[in-house]
């Protein structure tokens, strides 16, 4: 769906992205993850032609973006970031209508889809609809960012660190809506951040990047696997990458048959470090599988 073919951006003599080739498949979160100055938020602003790349060639669906025109191309590309960027004077309603209006849309279906999508993010639209944005919170502006993104339907996001501002709590609710909106609605994401942990909870796929370079793509439990390379260990840190990768595995994957008599019972589609985690809470070195089996500590240690 997205795929970059040796891309390469200059600034000076220092490339911001230096021959990057990725292939970020459909329906996918495609999580661009690095520390910062990595080159992320560059690789992704030349997808809407923010930045225009030295050379290589960006395809959106076999289509060589460099012969659209950046507006044309917008209309199809969510564009979410940090700041929100709401106009200040323009109402919730007319913030989120923007690109249905700049495409002609009739009043009446712009109206119905502004509250679809309000619904949507989880602000109830005759509450927020005539709302100011100065008259929300964080994480409230940040839901209408996303709204906004997504009115006019494309059918690629495009997220740069939208969450980096907002407290744990909120960031959490903001990471599992767009999970689910994702579930329900078939966009290719592509998300910067350089937090860990939210590129994993995110992540379908992810792209790892240093000094401009991608140095690692795949799955999260295929970039996390016992052969990284010393940049992805120290990204994950040396000492949290094998609790990262738990992280990644099925605990059904790992477990035995037979009884766990009296263990807690562990959720089903749990990943190993959840299950370690219910170990811990519950000082306990079994628990019994959904369905039948058990998982044993030493099960966890032997897959991590
Ligand atoms: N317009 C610009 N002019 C000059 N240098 C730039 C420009 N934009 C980015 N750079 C440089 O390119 C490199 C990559 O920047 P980029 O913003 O893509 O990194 P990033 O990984 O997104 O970082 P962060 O997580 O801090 O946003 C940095 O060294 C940055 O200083």
């Amino acid at each position: 769906m997205i795929r970059f073919d040796a891309v390469t951006k200059r600034y000076g003599p220092r490339a911001a992205v230096d021959a990057v080739s990725l292939e970020v498949r459909a329906r996918r979160i495609c999580v661009l993850l690095g520390e910062s100055g990595s080159g992320k938020s560059t690789l992704m602003r030349m997808v809407n032609r923010l930045v225009e790349p030295d050379s290589g060639r960006i395809m959106l669906d076999g289509r060589d973006i460099a012969g659209v025109p950046p507006e044309a191309l917008r209309h199809g590309i969510g564009y979410v970031i940090q700041s929100v960027g709401l106009f200040p004077h323009w109402r919730v309603a007319q913030n989120v209508a923007t690109v249905p209006r700049l495409l002609g849309w009739e009043d009446a279906r712009v109206a119905a889809r502004v509250d679809a999508l309000l619904d949507l993010v989880g602000l109830p639209p005759d509450r927020f609809r005539d709302r100011l944005p100065h008259e929300l919170s964080g994480g409230q502006a940040q839901r209408v960012g996303l709204a906004r993104a997504l009115a006019a339907d494309p059918p690629v996001l495009l997220m740069d660190e939208p969450f980096s501002a907002l407290d744990p709590g909120i960031r959490r609710e903001l990471q599992g809506a767009l999970r689910d909106i994702h579930a329900g609605t078939d966009k290719t994401i592509l998300f910067v951040t350089h937090d860990v942990e939210e590129a994993l909870l995110l992540a379908d796929e992810l792209a790892v990047m240093q000094d401009g370079r991608l140095i690692a793509h795949g799955r999260p439990g295929e970039v996390l696997a016992r052969d990284a390379g010393p940049a992805v260990r120290h990204l994950f840190g040396e000492q949290t990458l094998a609790f990262h990768r738990l992280g990644t595995l099925p605990a059904a994957g790992a477990a035995r048959p037979g009884e766990a008599a009296a263990a807690p019972l562990l959720p089903e589609g749990a990943t190993l470090k959840q299950a370690l985690m219910l170990m811990l809470e519950h000082g306990t070195d079994q628990l019994a599988m959904p369905g039948g089996g058990a998982l044993h500590l030493s099960d966890i240690l032997a897959a991590a």
